[in-house]
Protein backbone atom coordinates (compact mmCIF):
# COMPACT_ATOMS: atom_id res chain seq x y z
CA UNK A 1 0.00 0.00 0.00
CA UNK A 2 2.66 2.40 0.70
CA UNK A 3 4.55 1.76 -2.10
CA UNK A 4 1.18 2.40 -4.48
CA UNK A 5 0.74 5.68 -2.41
CA UNK A 6 4.61 6.47 -3.14
CA UNK A 7 3.91 5.52 -6.87
CA UNK A 8 1.17 7.64 -6.83
CA UNK A 9 2.91 11.13 -5.68
CA UNK A 10 5.47 10.04 -8.68
CA UNK A 11 2.96 10.15 -11.50
CA UNK A 12 1.05 13.09 -9.91
CA UNK A 13 -2.42 10.68 -9.08
CA UNK A 14 -4.42 11.66 -6.22
CA UNK A 15 -5.35 8.27 -4.18
CA UNK A 16 -8.45 7.62 -1.98
CA UNK A 17 -7.93 8.39 1.68
CA UNK A 18 -7.60 6.24 4.31
CA UNK A 19 -10.52 6.98 5.76
CA UNK A 20 -12.53 6.08 2.70
CA UNK A 21 -10.36 3.12 1.74
CA UNK A 22 -11.42 1.48 5.40
CA UNK A 23 -14.57 2.55 4.50
CA UNK A 24 -15.15 0.82 1.00
CA UNK A 25 -12.86 -2.20 2.81
CA UNK A 26 -15.74 -2.63 5.92
CA UNK A 27 -18.48 -2.29 3.09
CA UNK A 28 -17.20 -4.59 0.52
CA UNK A 29 -16.62 -7.26 3.31
CA UNK A 30 -20.06 -6.22 5.01
CA UNK A 31 -21.77 -7.21 1.65
CA UNK A 32 -19.43 -10.49 1.30
CA UNK A 33 -18.77 -8.32 -2.57
CA UNK A 34 -17.27 -10.99 -5.06
CA UNK A 35 -17.35 -8.63 -8.25
CA UNK A 36 -16.20 -5.11 -8.13
CA UNK A 37 -16.03 -2.51 -10.78
CA UNK A 38 -14.04 0.51 -10.43
CA UNK A 39 -13.34 3.68 -12.39
CA UNK A 40 -10.20 4.96 -12.06
CA UNK A 41 -7.33 2.32 -11.57
CA UNK A 42 -4.99 5.23 -10.60
CA UNK A 43 -1.92 3.38 -9.31
CA UNK A 44 -4.09 0.70 -7.45
CA UNK A 45 -4.57 2.13 -3.68
CA UNK A 46 -8.19 2.38 -3.72
CA UNK A 47 -7.97 -1.75 -5.35
CA UNK A 48 -6.15 -3.01 -2.60
CA UNK A 49 -8.58 -1.38 -0.34
CA UNK A 50 -11.40 -3.49 -1.42
CA UNK A 51 -9.65 -6.39 -2.56
CA UNK A 52 -8.78 -6.55 1.24
CA UNK A 53 -12.44 -6.57 2.03
CA UNK A 54 -14.02 -8.92 -0.69
CA UNK A 55 -14.29 -12.12 -0.37
CA UNK A 56 -11.14 -14.42 -1.06
CA UNK A 57 -11.89 -15.70 -4.75
CA UNK A 58 -13.76 -11.92 -5.48
CA UNK A 59 -12.35 -10.30 -8.84
CA UNK A 60 -11.95 -6.39 -9.00
CA UNK A 61 -12.93 -5.12 -12.78
CA UNK A 62 -10.82 -1.94 -12.96
CA UNK A 63 -10.55 0.58 -15.57
CA UNK A 64 -8.15 3.29 -16.69
CA UNK A 65 -7.35 5.20 -19.63
CA UNK A 66 -3.84 5.62 -18.58
CA UNK A 67 -1.01 2.51 -19.35
CA UNK A 68 1.30 3.91 -17.00
CA UNK A 69 -1.28 4.02 -13.62
CA UNK A 70 -1.98 0.86 -14.07
CA UNK A 71 1.22 -0.70 -14.88
CA UNK A 72 1.93 0.50 -11.20
CA UNK A 73 -1.28 -0.88 -9.97
CA UNK A 74 -0.27 -4.02 -11.56
CA UNK A 75 2.75 -4.12 -9.96
CA UNK A 76 1.04 -3.01 -6.32
CA UNK A 77 -1.67 -5.88 -6.57
CA UNK A 78 1.29 -8.50 -7.38
CA UNK A 79 3.51 -6.88 -4.59
CA UNK A 80 0.49 -7.26 -2.52
CA UNK A 81 1.01 -11.09 -2.71
CA UNK A 82 -2.52 -11.38 -4.97
CA UNK A 83 -2.93 -13.94 -7.49
CA UNK A 84 -3.46 -12.06 -11.12
CA UNK A 85 -6.79 -13.73 -11.44
CA UNK A 86 -8.09 -11.38 -8.90
CA UNK A 87 -7.49 -8.41 -10.60
CA UNK A 88 -8.86 -7.43 -14.49
CA UNK A 89 -7.38 -4.79 -15.66
CA UNK A 90 -8.87 -2.73 -18.54
CA UNK A 91 -6.94 0.21 -20.34
CA UNK A 92 -9.61 2.82 -21.86
CA UNK A 93 -11.87 5.65 -21.40
CA UNK A 94 -14.78 4.99 -18.87
CA UNK A 95 -17.23 5.81 -21.26
CA UNK A 96 -15.97 2.98 -23.92
CA UNK A 97 -15.41 0.31 -21.51
CA UNK A 98 -18.23 0.31 -19.15
CA UNK A 99 -20.82 -0.10 -21.61
CA UNK A 100 -18.80 -3.43 -22.73
CA UNK A 101 -19.03 -4.64 -18.90
CA UNK A 102 -22.25 -6.94 -17.59
CA UNK A 103 -25.31 -5.74 -16.66
CA UNK A 104 -26.16 -6.37 -13.37
CA UNK A 105 -23.97 -8.46 -11.36
CA UNK A 106 -21.59 -5.97 -9.65
CA UNK A 107 -21.96 -5.72 -6.26
CA UNK A 108 -20.21 -2.72 -5.84
CA UNK A 109 -18.70 0.09 -8.41
CA UNK A 110 -16.31 2.64 -7.34
CA UNK A 111 -16.39 5.82 -9.42
CA UNK A 112 -13.02 7.63 -9.04
CA UNK A 113 -12.41 8.87 -12.45
CA UNK A 114 -12.46 11.92 -14.69
CA UNK A 115 -14.81 14.11 -12.62
CA UNK A 116 -15.87 15.86 -15.66
CA UNK A 117 -17.54 12.27 -17.02
CA UNK A 118 -18.91 12.27 -13.51
CA UNK A 119 -22.49 12.24 -14.87
CA UNK A 120 -22.16 10.08 -17.95
CA UNK A 121 -20.33 7.48 -16.03
CA UNK A 122 -23.29 7.12 -13.26
CA UNK A 123 -25.71 5.36 -15.46
CA UNK A 124 -23.23 3.33 -16.75
CA UNK A 125 -22.19 2.75 -13.68
CA UNK A 126 -25.64 1.94 -12.30
CA UNK A 127 -26.92 -0.37 -15.04
CA UNK A 128 -23.75 -2.23 -13.86
CA UNK A 129 -25.46 -3.01 -10.53
CA UNK A 130 -26.99 -6.05 -9.33
CA UNK A 131 -30.34 -5.09 -6.98
CA UNK A 132 -29.05 -4.47 -3.86
CA UNK A 133 -25.48 -3.45 -5.07
CA UNK A 134 -23.54 -0.58 -4.50
CA UNK A 135 -22.39 2.34 -5.88
CA UNK A 136 -20.21 4.75 -4.23
CA UNK A 137 -18.54 7.89 -5.79
CA UNK A 138 -15.28 9.14 -4.21
CA UNK A 139 -14.96 12.94 -4.02
CA UNK A 140 -18.52 13.41 -4.04
CA UNK A 141 -17.62 17.13 -2.57
CA UNK A 142 -15.12 17.57 -4.92
CA UNK A 143 -12.57 20.10 -2.74
CA UNK A 144 -15.53 21.22 -0.69
CA UNK A 145 -16.73 23.31 -4.06
CA UNK A 146 -19.71 21.20 -5.06
CA UNK A 147 -21.77 23.14 -1.03
CA UNK A 148 -20.32 26.18 -2.60
CA UNK A 149 -22.59 27.68 -5.52
CA UNK A 150 -20.93 30.52 -6.55
CA UNK A 151 -18.33 27.73 -7.73
CA UNK A 152 -19.52 27.40 -11.36
CA UNK A 153 -16.48 25.46 -12.74
CA UNK A 154 -16.79 21.97 -15.15
CA UNK A 155 -15.75 19.55 -12.75
CA UNK A 156 -17.95 21.28 -9.68
CA UNK A 157 -20.43 21.69 -11.91
CA UNK A 158 -20.45 17.76 -13.19
CA UNK A 159 -19.75 16.21 -9.54
CA UNK A 160 -22.85 18.41 -7.97
CA UNK A 161 -25.05 17.16 -10.97
CA UNK A 162 -24.04 13.58 -9.96
CA UNK A 163 -25.08 13.93 -5.87
CA UNK A 164 -28.28 15.47 -7.22
CA UNK A 165 -28.77 12.78 -9.71
CA UNK A 166 -28.09 9.96 -7.33
CA UNK A 167 -30.52 11.90 -4.50
CA UNK A 168 -33.42 12.47 -7.10
CA UNK A 169 -33.06 9.06 -8.60
CA UNK A 170 -36.12 7.12 -6.48
CA UNK A 171 -33.94 3.33 -7.04
CA UNK A 172 -30.63 4.51 -5.10
CA UNK A 173 -30.84 5.16 -1.16
CA UNK A 174 -27.82 7.09 -0.55
CA UNK A 175 -25.64 8.92 1.64
CA UNK A 176 -22.62 11.27 1.71
CA UNK A 177 -20.18 10.91 3.92
CA UNK A 178 -17.63 13.66 4.72
CA UNK A 179 -14.64 11.48 4.45
CA UNK A 180 -11.52 12.32 2.65
CA UNK A 181 -12.98 14.57 -0.57
CA UNK A 182 -16.70 13.10 0.43
CA UNK A 183 -17.75 9.32 -0.78
CA UNK A 184 -21.27 9.17 -2.11
CA UNK A 185 -22.64 5.83 -1.25
CA UNK A 186 -25.82 4.25 -2.80
CA UNK A 187 -27.68 1.51 -2.73
CA UNK A 188 -29.44 0.11 -5.77
CA UNK A 189 -32.91 -1.16 -4.73
C1 LIG B 1 -8.15 10.06 -8.68
S1 LIG B 1 -7.25 8.99 -9.70
C2 LIG B 1 -7.76 7.39 -9.13
C3 LIG B 1 -7.07 6.96 -7.87
C4 LIG B 1 -7.31 5.52 -7.50
N1 LIG B 1 -8.73 5.22 -7.39
C5 LIG B 1 -6.61 5.20 -6.20
O1 LIG B 1 -7.19 5.37 -5.11
O2 LIG B 1 -5.46 4.79 -6.28
C6 LIG B 1 -8.15 9.12 -11.20
C7 LIG B 1 -7.75 8.12 -12.25
O3 LIG B 1 -8.73 8.17 -13.28
C8 LIG B 1 -8.07 7.99 -14.51
N2 LIG B 1 -8.94 8.57 -15.56
C9 LIG B 1 -9.07 9.86 -15.94
N3 LIG B 1 -9.98 9.98 -16.90
C10 LIG B 1 -10.43 8.73 -17.15
C11 LIG B 1 -11.40 8.20 -18.05
N4 LIG B 1 -12.08 8.97 -18.89
N5 LIG B 1 -11.63 6.87 -18.03
C12 LIG B 1 -10.94 6.06 -17.18
N6 LIG B 1 -10.02 6.51 -16.30
C13 LIG B 1 -9.77 7.82 -16.29
C14 LIG B 1 -6.73 8.71 -14.35
O4 LIG B 1 -5.79 8.24 -15.28
C15 LIG B 1 -6.39 8.40 -12.91
O5 LIG B 1 -5.56 7.27 -12.82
Amino acid sequence: MAEARARAEELGVAPISAGVGATLRVLASAIRAKAVAEVGTGTGVSGLWLLGGMVPDGVLTTIDIEPEHQRAAREAFSAAGLRPARTRLIGGGALDVLPRLADGVYDLVLLDGDPAEAVDDLALAVRLLRPGGVLAVNGALWHDRVADPARRDEDTVAVRELGKQVRDDENLLSTLLPSGDGLLLAVHR
